[in-house]
Protein backbone atom coordinates (compact mmCIF):
# COMPACT_ATOMS: atom_id res chain seq x y z
CA UNK A 1 0.00 0.00 0.00
CA UNK A 2 1.41 3.38 -0.79
CA UNK A 3 0.93 5.84 1.81
CA UNK A 4 0.96 9.86 1.03
CA UNK A 5 4.54 10.93 3.36
CA UNK A 6 4.17 14.32 1.54
CA UNK A 7 4.69 17.04 3.87
CA UNK A 8 1.33 18.51 2.49
CA UNK A 9 -0.45 14.79 3.47
CA UNK A 10 1.32 15.01 7.23
CA UNK A 11 -0.95 18.22 8.25
CA UNK A 12 -3.78 15.59 7.91
CA UNK A 13 -3.90 15.05 11.85
CA UNK A 14 -5.73 18.87 12.09
CA UNK A 15 -9.11 17.44 10.83
CA UNK A 16 -8.86 14.95 14.00
CA UNK A 17 -9.50 14.89 17.79
CA UNK A 18 -6.10 15.60 19.37
CA UNK A 19 -5.79 14.07 23.33
CA UNK A 20 -3.93 15.47 25.81
CA UNK A 21 -3.43 18.80 24.21
CA UNK A 22 -2.92 22.04 26.26
CA UNK A 23 -5.61 25.19 26.29
CA UNK A 24 -3.44 27.57 25.18
CA UNK A 25 -4.63 30.85 26.29
CA UNK A 26 -3.48 32.58 23.06
CA UNK A 27 -4.37 31.07 19.55
CA UNK A 28 -1.99 34.06 18.14
CA UNK A 29 0.99 33.43 20.13
CA UNK A 30 0.82 30.03 19.61
CA UNK A 31 0.74 30.78 15.80
CA UNK A 32 3.63 33.10 15.77
CA UNK A 33 5.72 30.71 18.01
CA UNK A 34 4.98 27.17 15.20
CA UNK A 35 5.62 30.11 12.63
CA UNK A 36 9.22 30.97 14.43
CA UNK A 37 9.92 27.13 14.67
CA UNK A 38 8.81 25.89 10.89
CA UNK A 39 11.80 28.08 10.13
CA UNK A 40 14.67 26.05 12.90
CA UNK A 41 17.05 24.15 11.06
CA UNK A 42 16.34 20.17 12.00
CA UNK A 43 17.37 18.66 15.28
CA UNK A 44 17.99 15.14 13.44
CA UNK A 45 18.16 13.71 9.84
CA UNK A 46 16.21 12.05 8.06
CA UNK A 47 19.27 9.32 7.11
CA UNK A 48 19.85 9.15 10.99
CA UNK A 49 16.06 8.11 11.62
CA UNK A 50 16.53 5.58 8.46
CA UNK A 51 19.58 4.15 9.79
CA UNK A 52 17.41 3.51 13.79
CA UNK A 53 14.56 2.22 11.79
CA UNK A 54 17.36 -0.25 9.89
CA UNK A 55 18.72 -1.02 13.40
CA UNK A 56 14.82 -1.68 14.83
CA UNK A 57 14.57 -4.02 12.19
CA UNK A 58 17.09 -6.43 13.19
CA UNK A 59 15.22 -6.01 16.68
CA UNK A 60 11.64 -7.11 14.84
CA UNK A 61 13.95 -10.39 13.34
CA UNK A 62 15.31 -11.29 16.25
CA UNK A 63 18.83 -9.99 15.74
CA UNK A 64 19.38 -7.17 18.50
CA UNK A 65 17.86 -5.87 21.72
CA UNK A 66 16.54 -2.40 22.40
CA UNK A 67 17.30 -0.14 25.55
CA UNK A 68 15.06 2.57 25.91
CA UNK A 69 15.72 5.08 28.81
CA UNK A 70 16.03 8.26 30.23
CA UNK A 71 13.70 10.70 32.76
CA UNK A 72 9.87 10.69 32.38
CA UNK A 73 9.43 14.55 32.39
CA UNK A 74 13.09 15.89 30.83
CA UNK A 75 14.04 19.74 32.29
CA UNK A 76 14.66 22.90 30.79
CA UNK A 77 16.97 23.20 34.33
CA UNK A 78 18.30 19.60 33.71
CA UNK A 79 19.90 20.69 30.79
CA UNK A 80 23.78 20.76 31.96
CA UNK A 81 26.69 18.47 30.98
CA UNK A 82 26.99 17.17 33.85
CA UNK A 83 22.62 15.50 34.04
CA UNK A 84 22.97 14.52 30.66
CA UNK A 85 26.96 12.90 30.81
CA UNK A 86 25.68 10.62 33.85
CA UNK A 87 22.56 10.03 31.72
CA UNK A 88 24.57 8.60 28.77
CA UNK A 89 27.43 6.63 31.35
CA UNK A 90 24.22 4.85 32.82
CA UNK A 91 22.71 3.98 29.36
CA UNK A 92 26.42 3.04 28.26
CA UNK A 93 26.74 0.70 31.74
CA UNK A 94 23.13 -0.82 31.31
CA UNK A 95 24.29 -1.58 27.51
CA UNK A 96 27.45 -3.22 28.11
CA UNK A 97 25.39 -5.82 30.34
CA UNK A 98 22.80 -6.76 27.88
CA UNK A 99 25.16 -6.76 24.71
CA UNK A 100 27.58 -9.29 26.25
CA UNK A 101 24.06 -10.85 27.95
CA UNK A 102 21.88 -10.74 24.96
CA UNK A 103 25.20 -11.65 22.33
CA UNK A 104 23.44 -8.87 19.91
CA UNK A 105 23.89 -5.63 19.14
CA UNK A 106 22.20 -3.41 21.55
CA UNK A 107 19.87 -0.49 20.15
CA UNK A 108 20.53 2.44 22.30
CA UNK A 109 17.33 5.04 22.61
CA UNK A 110 17.39 7.81 25.26
CA UNK A 111 13.92 9.28 26.09
CA UNK A 112 16.09 12.41 25.86
CA UNK A 113 16.16 15.43 23.51
CA UNK A 114 12.47 16.15 23.57
CA UNK A 115 10.88 14.73 26.24
CA UNK A 116 9.44 17.44 27.90
CA UNK A 117 5.57 17.05 27.23
CA UNK A 118 3.69 14.87 29.87
CA UNK A 119 -0.08 13.20 29.34
CA UNK A 120 -1.91 13.50 32.59
CA UNK A 121 -4.76 11.96 34.36
CA UNK A 122 -6.39 14.99 35.00
CA UNK A 123 -6.75 18.22 33.82
CA UNK A 124 -6.42 20.25 37.04
CA UNK A 125 -4.70 19.73 40.51
CA UNK A 126 -6.00 20.96 43.64
CA UNK A 127 -4.44 21.97 46.58
CA UNK A 128 -5.17 23.82 50.01
CA UNK A 129 -8.54 24.68 48.08
CA UNK A 130 -6.85 26.05 44.92
CA UNK A 131 -7.77 24.62 41.55
CA UNK A 132 -4.95 24.97 38.90
CA UNK A 133 -4.20 23.48 35.46
CA UNK A 134 -1.84 20.21 36.07
CA UNK A 135 1.79 20.93 35.09
CA UNK A 136 2.04 19.06 31.55
CA UNK A 137 5.82 19.41 30.86
CA UNK A 138 8.03 22.05 30.39
CA UNK A 139 7.54 22.82 27.32
CA UNK A 140 3.99 23.85 28.22
CA UNK A 141 4.02 25.21 31.69
CA UNK A 142 5.81 25.41 35.01
CA UNK A 143 6.14 22.79 37.81
CA UNK A 144 5.24 25.59 40.23
CA UNK A 145 1.61 25.84 41.89
CA UNK A 146 1.27 29.18 41.11
CA UNK A 147 -1.41 30.75 38.66
CA UNK A 148 1.06 32.28 36.83
CA UNK A 149 3.11 29.04 36.49
CA UNK A 150 1.05 26.91 35.45
CA UNK A 151 -0.57 28.86 32.67
CA UNK A 152 0.59 27.30 29.28
CA UNK A 153 2.85 29.66 27.61
CA UNK A 154 3.59 29.02 24.31
CA UNK A 155 6.89 30.13 24.34
CA UNK A 156 8.51 27.45 26.16
CA UNK A 157 8.31 25.62 22.76
CA UNK A 158 11.32 27.30 21.53
CA UNK A 159 12.71 26.52 24.61
CA UNK A 160 12.37 23.21 24.22
CA UNK A 161 13.75 23.28 20.80
CA UNK A 162 16.58 24.68 22.19
CA UNK A 163 17.19 22.62 25.35
CA UNK A 164 16.79 19.70 23.10
CA UNK A 165 19.28 20.82 20.13
CA UNK A 166 22.12 21.55 23.42
CA UNK A 167 21.50 18.09 24.64
CA UNK A 168 21.75 16.66 20.96
CA UNK A 169 24.89 17.97 21.12
CA UNK A 170 26.33 16.86 24.20
CA UNK A 171 25.29 13.69 23.21
CA UNK A 172 26.88 13.96 19.96
CA UNK A 173 30.39 14.61 21.67
CA UNK A 174 30.10 12.33 24.38
CA UNK A 175 28.96 9.71 21.98
CA UNK A 176 31.84 10.05 19.69
CA UNK A 177 34.55 11.91 21.77
CA UNK A 178 35.80 8.92 23.57
CA UNK A 179 33.54 9.21 26.44
CA UNK A 180 31.46 5.86 25.39
CA UNK A 181 34.25 3.72 25.06
CA UNK A 182 33.56 0.77 25.63
CA UNK A 183 36.72 -0.61 27.62
CA UNK A 184 36.01 2.93 30.28
CA UNK A 185 32.42 1.95 30.27
CA UNK A 186 33.38 -1.55 31.92
CA UNK A 187 35.63 -0.15 34.27
CA UNK A 188 32.57 2.05 35.83
CA UNK A 189 30.71 -1.04 35.19
CA UNK A 190 33.84 -2.97 37.49
CA UNK A 191 33.63 -0.13 39.95
CA UNK A 192 29.60 -0.74 40.33
CA UNK A 193 30.37 -4.48 41.06
CA UNK A 194 32.94 -4.21 43.85
CA UNK A 195 31.20 -0.71 45.58
CA UNK A 196 27.54 -2.87 45.58
CA UNK A 197 26.48 -4.27 48.28
CA UNK A 198 25.16 -7.09 45.85
CA UNK A 199 27.91 -7.09 43.35
CA UNK A 200 29.32 -10.49 44.35
CA UNK A 201 26.28 -11.44 42.29
CA UNK A 202 27.48 -9.56 39.50
CA UNK A 203 31.38 -10.56 39.93
CA UNK A 204 30.53 -13.47 37.24
CA UNK A 205 29.44 -11.65 34.90
CA UNK A 206 32.15 -8.52 34.79
CA UNK A 207 34.72 -11.19 34.65
CA UNK A 208 32.91 -12.71 31.60
CA UNK A 209 33.49 -9.36 29.97
CA UNK A 210 36.76 -8.84 30.61
CA UNK A 211 37.74 -12.15 29.56
CA UNK A 212 35.80 -11.54 26.41
CA UNK A 213 37.03 -7.95 25.98
CA UNK A 214 40.73 -9.02 26.27
CA UNK A 215 40.13 -12.29 23.73
CA UNK A 216 39.73 -9.46 21.05
CA UNK A 217 42.55 -7.42 21.88
CA UNK A 218 44.48 -10.65 21.44
CA UNK A 219 42.57 -11.37 18.55
CA UNK A 220 43.80 -7.76 17.39
CA UNK A 221 40.47 -6.37 16.61
CA UNK A 222 40.62 -2.72 16.29
CA UNK A 223 40.21 -1.05 20.11
CA UNK A 224 38.50 2.22 17.51
CA UNK A 225 35.89 -0.07 16.95
CA UNK A 226 34.58 0.57 20.30
CA UNK A 227 35.78 4.01 21.34
CA UNK A 228 32.31 5.56 20.56
CA UNK A 229 28.46 4.67 20.72
CA UNK A 230 25.38 5.10 18.27
CA UNK A 231 22.28 6.82 20.70
CA UNK A 232 19.15 7.90 19.53
CA UNK A 233 16.85 10.77 21.02
CA UNK A 234 13.08 9.78 21.27
CA UNK A 235 10.22 11.06 22.70
CA UNK A 236 6.56 11.15 22.84
CA UNK A 237 4.82 13.19 20.09
CA UNK A 238 2.59 14.50 22.41
CA UNK A 239 2.28 18.16 20.94
CA UNK A 240 1.37 18.17 17.78
CA UNK A 241 1.45 22.08 17.50
CA UNK A 242 5.59 21.41 18.02
CA UNK A 243 6.38 18.48 16.34
CA UNK A 244 3.72 19.57 13.23
CA UNK A 245 6.52 22.71 13.12
CA UNK A 246 9.10 20.22 13.06
CA UNK A 247 8.22 17.85 10.54
CA UNK A 248 10.24 18.36 7.18
CA UNK A 249 10.75 17.20 3.72
CA UNK A 250 13.39 14.70 3.12
CA UNK A 251 14.89 15.91 -0.26
CA UNK A 252 16.54 12.20 -1.08
CA UNK A 253 12.95 10.84 -0.89
CA UNK A 254 10.14 13.96 -1.17
CA UNK A 255 8.88 11.98 2.72
CA UNK A 256 7.98 13.87 5.56
CA UNK A 257 10.04 13.44 8.15
CA UNK A 258 9.73 14.65 11.89
CA UNK A 259 12.70 16.07 12.91
CA UNK A 260 12.41 16.30 16.42
CA UNK A 261 14.07 13.37 17.35
CA UNK A 262 14.66 9.74 15.86
CA UNK A 263 11.95 7.93 17.49
CA UNK A 264 8.63 9.15 18.31
CA UNK A 265 6.25 7.36 20.00
CA UNK A 266 2.38 8.21 20.78
CA UNK A 267 1.33 7.16 24.43
CA UNK A 268 -1.47 4.88 26.23
CA UNK A 269 -3.60 8.01 26.43
CA UNK A 270 -3.27 9.14 22.83
CA UNK A 271 -3.21 5.87 20.68
CA UNK A 272 -7.23 6.10 19.74
CA UNK A 273 -7.24 4.80 15.99
CA UNK A 274 -9.03 8.15 14.48
CA UNK A 275 -7.32 10.53 16.76
CA UNK A 276 -5.00 12.85 15.47
CA UNK A 277 -1.55 11.32 16.71
CA UNK A 278 -1.90 7.84 15.13
CA UNK A 279 -3.01 10.21 12.17
CA UNK A 280 0.27 12.33 12.35
CA UNK A 281 2.92 9.52 12.88
CA UNK A 282 1.04 7.74 10.54
CA UNK A 283 2.71 10.46 7.73
CA UNK A 284 5.92 10.28 8.76
CA UNK A 285 8.87 8.06 7.63
CA UNK A 286 10.21 7.90 11.53
CA UNK A 287 10.33 4.26 13.13
CA UNK A 288 7.21 5.15 15.62
CA UNK A 289 6.22 2.99 18.13
CA UNK A 290 3.00 3.02 20.04
CA UNK A 291 2.20 2.50 23.98
CA UNK A 292 0.54 -0.51 24.48
CA UNK A 293 -1.76 -0.57 28.23
CA UNK A 294 -3.91 -3.41 29.70
CA UNK A 295 -6.63 -2.65 28.09
CA UNK A 296 -5.17 -3.38 24.79
CA UNK A 297 -7.01 -6.20 22.68
CA UNK A 298 -5.61 -8.04 19.58
CA UNK A 299 -7.88 -6.06 17.01
CA UNK A 300 -6.21 -2.44 18.78
CA UNK A 301 -3.29 -4.04 18.27
CA UNK A 302 -3.96 -5.34 14.59
CA UNK A 303 -5.80 -2.09 13.65
CA UNK A 304 -2.76 0.12 14.68
CA UNK A 305 -0.63 -2.06 12.30
CA UNK A 306 -2.52 -1.24 9.42
CA UNK A 307 -2.64 2.21 10.05
CA UNK A 308 0.73 2.78 11.06
CA UNK A 309 2.89 0.53 9.42
CA UNK A 310 0.46 -0.69 6.32
CA UNK A 311 3.40 -2.32 4.11
CA UNK A 312 4.85 -4.24 7.05
CA UNK A 313 8.13 -2.88 7.04
CA UNK A 314 10.19 -4.02 9.84
CA UNK A 315 11.72 -1.36 11.62
CA UNK A 316 8.36 0.76 11.20
CA UNK A 317 6.52 0.23 14.20
CA UNK A 318 7.66 -1.02 17.65
CA UNK A 319 4.92 -1.81 20.67
CA UNK A 320 6.02 -0.58 24.04
CA UNK A 321 3.57 -3.47 26.26
CA UNK A 322 3.41 -1.50 29.58
CA UNK A 323 0.47 -3.54 31.43
CA UNK A 324 1.76 -3.70 34.78
CA UNK A 325 2.94 -7.15 36.33
CA UNK A 326 -0.07 -8.32 37.58
CA UNK A 327 -1.94 -8.40 34.10
CA UNK A 328 0.85 -8.95 31.61
CA UNK A 329 0.53 -12.94 31.54
CA UNK A 330 -3.09 -12.48 30.87
CA UNK A 331 -2.87 -9.86 28.01
CA UNK A 332 0.46 -9.89 26.30
CA UNK A 333 0.35 -13.84 25.03
CA UNK A 334 -2.89 -12.73 23.03
CA UNK A 335 -1.56 -9.77 21.53
CA UNK A 336 1.60 -11.22 20.62
CA UNK A 337 0.26 -14.18 19.01
CA UNK A 338 -2.23 -12.69 16.75
CA UNK A 339 0.56 -9.84 15.57
CA UNK A 340 3.05 -13.06 14.69
CA UNK A 341 0.35 -15.13 12.97
CA UNK A 342 -0.53 -11.50 11.59
CA UNK A 343 2.88 -11.82 9.62
CA UNK A 344 3.55 -8.08 10.56
CA UNK A 345 7.33 -7.74 12.22
CA UNK A 346 7.18 -5.28 14.96
CA UNK A 347 9.59 -4.75 17.67
CA UNK A 348 8.29 -6.06 21.20
CA UNK A 349 9.37 -3.83 24.15
CA UNK A 350 8.58 -3.92 27.70
CA UNK A 351 7.94 -0.42 29.89
CA UNK A 352 7.59 -2.07 33.04
CA UNK A 353 7.50 0.98 34.80
CA UNK A 354 4.27 2.51 33.75
CA UNK A 355 1.85 0.13 35.06
CA UNK A 356 3.37 -0.11 38.50
CA UNK A 357 2.98 3.03 39.92
CA UNK A 358 1.56 3.58 43.39
CA UNK A 359 1.66 6.05 46.04
CA UNK A 360 3.81 5.54 49.58
CA UNK A 361 2.04 6.49 52.92
CA UNK A 362 4.22 9.96 52.47
CA UNK A 363 2.05 10.76 49.49
CA UNK A 364 5.12 10.35 47.24
CA UNK A 365 3.92 8.99 43.48
CA UNK A 366 7.13 5.68 43.50
CA UNK A 367 7.36 2.23 42.54
CA UNK A 368 9.09 -0.44 43.49
CA UNK A 369 12.11 -2.43 42.24
CA UNK A 370 10.65 -5.62 42.56
CA UNK A 371 7.41 -5.14 40.78
CA UNK A 372 9.72 -3.41 37.88
CA UNK A 373 11.44 -6.44 37.21
CA UNK A 374 7.99 -8.67 37.94
CA UNK A 375 6.88 -7.41 34.73
CA UNK A 376 10.10 -7.76 32.69
CA UNK A 377 10.59 -11.14 33.54
CA UNK A 378 6.78 -12.11 32.75
CA UNK A 379 7.59 -9.99 29.57
CA UNK A 380 10.14 -12.54 28.88
CA UNK A 381 8.41 -15.38 30.12
CA UNK A 382 6.06 -15.00 27.43
CA UNK A 383 7.97 -14.46 24.47
CA UNK A 384 10.02 -17.24 25.48
CA UNK A 385 6.49 -19.40 25.65
CA UNK A 386 5.65 -18.40 22.23
CA UNK A 387 8.88 -18.43 20.76
CA UNK A 388 9.30 -15.35 20.04
CA UNK A 389 11.90 -12.23 20.37
CA UNK A 390 11.56 -10.22 23.89
CA UNK A 391 12.90 -7.17 22.16
CA UNK A 392 13.94 -4.55 24.28
CA UNK A 393 13.30 -2.81 27.70
CA UNK A 394 11.89 1.33 27.98
CA UNK A 395 13.14 2.73 31.37
CA UNK A 396 12.63 5.76 33.40
CA UNK A 397 15.76 6.24 34.66
CA UNK A 398 18.45 8.99 35.52
CA UNK A 399 22.16 8.86 36.48
CA UNK A 400 21.69 10.42 39.61
CA UNK A 401 21.26 9.16 43.05
CA UNK A 402 17.75 10.19 43.45
CA UNK A 403 15.06 8.52 45.81
CA UNK A 404 12.13 8.17 43.51
CA UNK A 405 11.47 3.96 42.99
CA UNK A 406 11.87 1.73 46.40
CA UNK A 407 14.11 -1.47 46.16
CA UNK A 408 16.50 -2.77 44.17
CA UNK A 409 19.84 -3.97 45.66
CA UNK A 410 21.22 -1.10 47.33
CA UNK A 411 17.46 -0.39 49.22
CA UNK A 412 15.57 3.06 48.61
CA UNK A 413 13.00 2.70 52.00
CA UNK A 414 9.60 4.14 51.63
CA UNK A 415 11.04 6.33 54.13
CA UNK A 416 13.93 7.57 52.03
CA UNK A 417 11.84 8.77 49.84
CA UNK A 418 11.71 12.58 50.80
CA UNK A 419 15.39 12.34 50.73
CA UNK A 420 15.94 13.17 47.01
CA UNK A 421 12.68 13.35 45.29
CA UNK A 422 13.26 15.35 42.06
CA UNK A 423 11.29 14.08 39.30
CA UNK A 424 9.05 17.03 37.67
CA UNK A 425 6.44 13.89 36.98
CA UNK A 426 7.06 10.16 37.72
CA UNK A 427 9.44 8.32 39.89
CA UNK A 428 12.80 7.52 38.02
CA UNK A 429 15.22 4.19 38.65
CA UNK A 430 18.40 5.40 39.58
CA UNK A 431 21.45 4.90 38.51
CA UNK A 432 22.28 1.86 41.00
CA UNK A 433 18.68 0.41 40.48
CA UNK A 434 19.33 0.72 36.78
CA UNK A 435 22.81 -0.87 36.83
CA UNK A 436 20.70 -3.69 39.04
CA UNK A 437 18.07 -4.17 36.75
CA UNK A 438 20.36 -4.46 33.52
CA UNK A 439 22.07 -7.05 35.67
CA UNK A 440 19.08 -8.85 36.52
CA UNK A 441 17.86 -8.86 32.96
CA UNK A 442 21.21 -10.63 32.24
CA UNK A 443 20.02 -13.61 34.23
CA UNK A 444 16.63 -13.35 32.74
CA UNK A 445 18.61 -14.03 29.64
CA UNK A 446 20.77 -16.36 31.20
CA UNK A 447 17.58 -18.79 31.82
CA UNK A 448 15.95 -17.86 28.19
CA UNK A 449 18.67 -17.24 25.70
CA UNK A 450 17.39 -15.11 22.43
CA UNK A 451 16.14 -16.67 19.57
CA UNK A 452 18.52 -14.87 17.86
CA UNK A 453 21.61 -15.01 20.18
CA UNK A 454 24.32 -16.99 21.18
CA UNK A 455 23.57 -19.97 23.82
CA UNK A 456 25.98 -18.60 26.80
CA UNK A 457 27.08 -20.30 29.93
CA UNK A 458 25.80 -19.24 33.12
CA UNK A 459 26.41 -15.37 33.51
CA UNK A 460 25.96 -15.09 37.43
CA UNK A 461 27.38 -16.92 40.06
O1 LIG B 1 4.53 9.58 32.52
C1 LIG B 1 3.38 9.25 32.33
C2 LIG B 1 2.24 10.12 32.59
O2 LIG B 1 2.45 11.40 32.16
C3 LIG B 1 2.01 10.11 34.04
O3 LIG B 1 2.03 8.80 34.52
C4 LIG B 1 0.70 10.75 34.32
O4 LIG B 1 0.61 10.81 35.64
P1 LIG B 1 -0.69 11.33 36.40
O5 LIG B 1 -1.59 10.15 36.52
O6 LIG B 1 -0.12 11.77 37.69
O7 LIG B 1 -1.28 12.43 35.61
C1 LIG C 1 3.19 8.83 29.50
C2 LIG C 1 4.04 7.83 29.31
O1 LIG C 1 3.68 6.56 29.21
P1 LIG C 1 2.28 5.90 28.91
O2 LIG C 1 1.75 6.53 27.69
O3 LIG C 1 2.63 4.47 28.73
O4 LIG C 1 1.44 6.15 30.10
C3 LIG C 1 5.48 8.01 29.24
O5 LIG C 1 6.19 7.07 28.86
O6 LIG C 1 5.95 9.10 29.57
Amino acid sequence: MNVDHTLAAADSWRRLPAAQQPSWPDPDALRAVTAELETYPPLVFAGECDELRDQLAAVARGEAFVLQGGDCAETFDGVSADQVRDKLKTLLQMSAVLTYATAVPVVKIGRIAGQYSKPRSQPTETRGGVELPTYRGDSVNGLAFTAEARTPDPERLKRMYHSSSATLNLIRAFATGGYADLRQVHEWNRDFVAGSPIGERYERLARGIDDALSFLEACGADPSQFHSAGIYASHEALLLDYEAALTRTDLRTGSAYAVSGHLLWIGERTRQLDGAHVEYASKVRNPIAVKLGPTTTPDDALALIDRLDPDREPGRLSFIARMGKDRILDVLPDLVEKVTASGAQVAWISDPMHGNTFTAPSGHKTRHFDDVLAEVRGFFDVHHALGTHPGGIHIELTGDNVTECVGGGDEVLVDDLHRRYETACDPRLNRFQSLDLAFQVAELVRDRPLVGGFARQPVAA
